[in-house]
């Protein structure tokens, strides 16, 4: 059934059922692309866990992780022991192979959106799944957002840390060393991303994670994955994730974001150039008709998330440098 609600739900059709028994609990279909699992015994060191994939709806890995959690859930592999909420993000956009259709859902994620549209409208119904999974569940509250990136990267899976006040256990440092997780970037302003959600109205250990570059279905690294497929069993399974040396990660934090405020707007450096390349103090970043050039001063800074074609006031990268220790 969990195996069918996925395959369903990206063919956008509706599963015959919206709840039903698993092998260690039981399952609600709370509306398209959004699954509740309940443990029949709760572990006592289980968190409440939000597992989403498919904001962005090229990042075909992250779902397919997921595809692959639910069918060792359903043939019973997984012991069931935390609430669970799975998520997949953007349907439409997840069915037409593209980020997304009108706009950026992963920009939108704030009560006081204004916008209508149908990734406006999407925004709002995962923010009110999120509001009601936590007010359901007691439990410490965490959210992984899954991802992949669009560019080759230094460091091809990492952590991005929204900001927020709420203070990020130490313990995750360790889980995302043993997951395969190899650099962290900390937020330096408010993103309005889904993890910076959960993070900022919900004070939930929540993070963007880069799980390596966009691919087409059938086309992922899921080999890759495993050890974060681990630190994702022991989550939905309520216990004590396996942990590692905190300092074998490398640590960043945004210093500044480019932004496209004009169509005659570019980066100056290529296309293909991966996530945290460094460029040398004088270097040229970017043109913008209206905010002019950008240029490194004072120290050296690396690239993330480049891309020149997003639209006029988003951000076309995040500029970082290395931190020596995580922020807590
Ligand atoms: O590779 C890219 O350019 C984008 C990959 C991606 O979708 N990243 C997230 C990061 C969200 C965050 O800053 O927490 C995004 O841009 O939404
Ligand atoms: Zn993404």
């Amino acid at each position: 059934m969990l195996a069918d609600w996925l395959g369903l739900t990206l063919d956008g059709e509706s599963p015959a059922t919206t709840q039903g028994r698993l092998p260690f609990g039981r399952y609600r279909i709370h509306g398209p692309g959004i699954l509740e699992l309940t443990p029949n015994d709760l572990h006592p060191r289980a968190h409440a866990v939000i597992v989403s994939a498919g904001i962005h709806g090229n990042e075909t890995g992250p779902i397919e992780l997921v595809g692959e959690l639910l069918a060792r859930l359903e043939a019973g592999l997984l012991r069931l022991g935390a609430p669970t909420l799975i998520i997949l993000g953007n349907l439409p956009s997840i069915r037409a192979g593209q980020r997304f259709c009108e706009t950026n859902l992963n920009r939108l994620f704030r009560r006081d959106l204004k916008a209508s549209g149908n990734e406006p409208q999407r925004a709002r119904e995962l923010m009110a799944a999120v509001d009601a999974f936590y007010a359901r569940h007691p439990q410490p509250r965490l959210h992984y957002d899954l991802h992949t990136a669009i560019r080759d990267s230094r460091y091809p899976r990492f952590a991005v840390d929204p900001y927020a006040d709420t203070v990020t256990r130490a313990e995750q440092w360790r889980w995302f060393s043993a997951a395969g997780i190899q650099a962290v970037l900390h937020q330096h302003q408010h993103s309005w991303t889904f993890s910076h959600y959960s993070k900022h109205y919900h004070q939930a250990q929540a993070f963007t994670m880069e799980l390596g570059k966009v691919h087409p279905f059938g086309a992922n690294d899921l080999a890759a994955l495993r050890p974060m497929r681990q630190l994702l069993e022991a989550l939905i399974e309520g216990r004590e994730p396996p942990g590692d040396d905190p300092d074998v990660l490398k640590y960043f934090k945004v210093e500044h974001e480019l932004m496209r405020e004009s169509e005659d707007f570019r980066l100056c450096f290529p296309d293909e150039t991966p996530n945290f390349s460094e460029f040398s103090v004088g270097t040229r970043l970017s043109y913008d008709a209206k905010a002019g050039e950008f240029i490194v001063t004072e120290q050296p800074l690396a690239v993330v998330f480049p891309n020149a074609n997003v639209e006029l006031g988003a951000r076309a990268a995040l500029l970082v440098r290395t931190t020596s220790t995580p922020q807590n």
